[in-house]
């Protein structure tokens, strides 16, 4: 992945020289990668979600998940840039120091977003461009980067829609000519390519067949823990973050009201809502 990227040009910060080593700037394990402060978000007088408050580690996945309402969505929205909240603070530490990127300008939190982070969004077509191949898609993320020779962008394209499971022959497809799963797994490369340090999830193997989603989260799992990837991922389905994340959030009405180790909270969940919420399904 890294010698791919030094192959395509600078990254966000225009460095040339590929590979941030740990004793660069860049957070260490003793530093979080995200820092989140009282984010609160109301609608009128509904809360959309509030006071919420957690640090997210170096290679960590965050799961967040509560039944409809509960204010999953409006959290990820705020966190990831798309919603702007009332209150609060969300600070990135990015490769020049930390920013909370809830002040930061529009321009510098799009750099960021088409950088540092990815966004898989639950319906595809919401993540690709449907009228550009499927190459093209992986290789635009290349060169909002800086990348700019064509034949090292297509050889990259080709590299990752192998390692997502994409036969390279269809590089020249678009995704309308792909399976669900497999516009999903294109998602999932456009976002990767450029090596982001943190992924904001939401519900990346909904509306797909249960043996697809296996098989996808199988790979995401491979490539969170190959990448060393932080993520919040937002999902309703426990059985996802029991194989992702390595925390989790119960939300309940706009608050966190259980949080703690991913096997801690669903096999010993402590708040009644939790309890309610893991015994409602049947296998997880
Ligand atoms: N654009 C909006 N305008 C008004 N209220 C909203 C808006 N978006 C969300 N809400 C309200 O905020 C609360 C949290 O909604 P949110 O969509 O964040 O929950 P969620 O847990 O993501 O739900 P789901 O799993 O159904 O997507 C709900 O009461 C919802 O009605």
């Amino acid at each position: 992945m890294m010698a791919m990227l030094a192959e395509a040009g600078p990254g966000i910060s225009g460095e040339e020289e590929g590979p941030i080593s740990s004793s660069s700037k860049y957070p260490g394990p003793d530093a979080p990668l995200l820092r989140v402060r009282q984010i609160t978000k109301r609608y009128g007088a509904r809360i959309g979600c509030a006071d919420v408050s957690f640090d997210l580690w170096p290679g960590e996945v965050m799961g967040i998940v509560g039944e409809s309402g509960s204010g999953k969505s409006t959290l990820l929205g705020c966190l990831s840039g798309q919603l702007r909240p009332d209150q609060g603070e969300v600070v990135f530490r990015t490769r020049t120091g930390p920013v909370d990127t809830v002040r930061m300008s529009e321009p510098d939190r799009r750099l960021l977003a088409r950088t540092d982070w990815a966004f898989v969004h639950q319906n595809p077509r919401d993540g690709l461009r449907m009228g550009v191949s499927a190459g093209g898609n992986v290789g635009e993320r290349l060169m909002a980067t800086g990348a700019r020779h064509y034949g090292r962008i297509r050889g990259s394209a080709g590299e990752w829609l192998e390692r997502v499971e994409i036969d390279r022959g269809r590089i020249d497809d678009r995704p309308s000519q792909f399976s669900g799963g497999m516009q999903q797994r294109l998602q999932i490369a456009r976002n990767l390519v450029s090596g982001p340090k943190l992924a904001f999830m939401d519900e990346p193997t909904g509306g797909l067949d249960v043996s697809v989603q296996a098989r996808l989260l199988d790979l995401l799992r491979g490539l969170v823990r190959d990448m060393g990837l932080s993520a919040v991922l937002v999902t309703h389905d426990l059985a996802v973050v029991r194989l992702l994340a390595d925390r989790l959030m119960v939300m309940k009405d706009g608050h966190v009201i259980e949080t703690g180790l991913t096997d801690q909270v669903l096999d010993d969940p402590q708040h009644g809502y939790t309890q309610l919420l893991v015994s409602s399904v049947l296998q997880v």
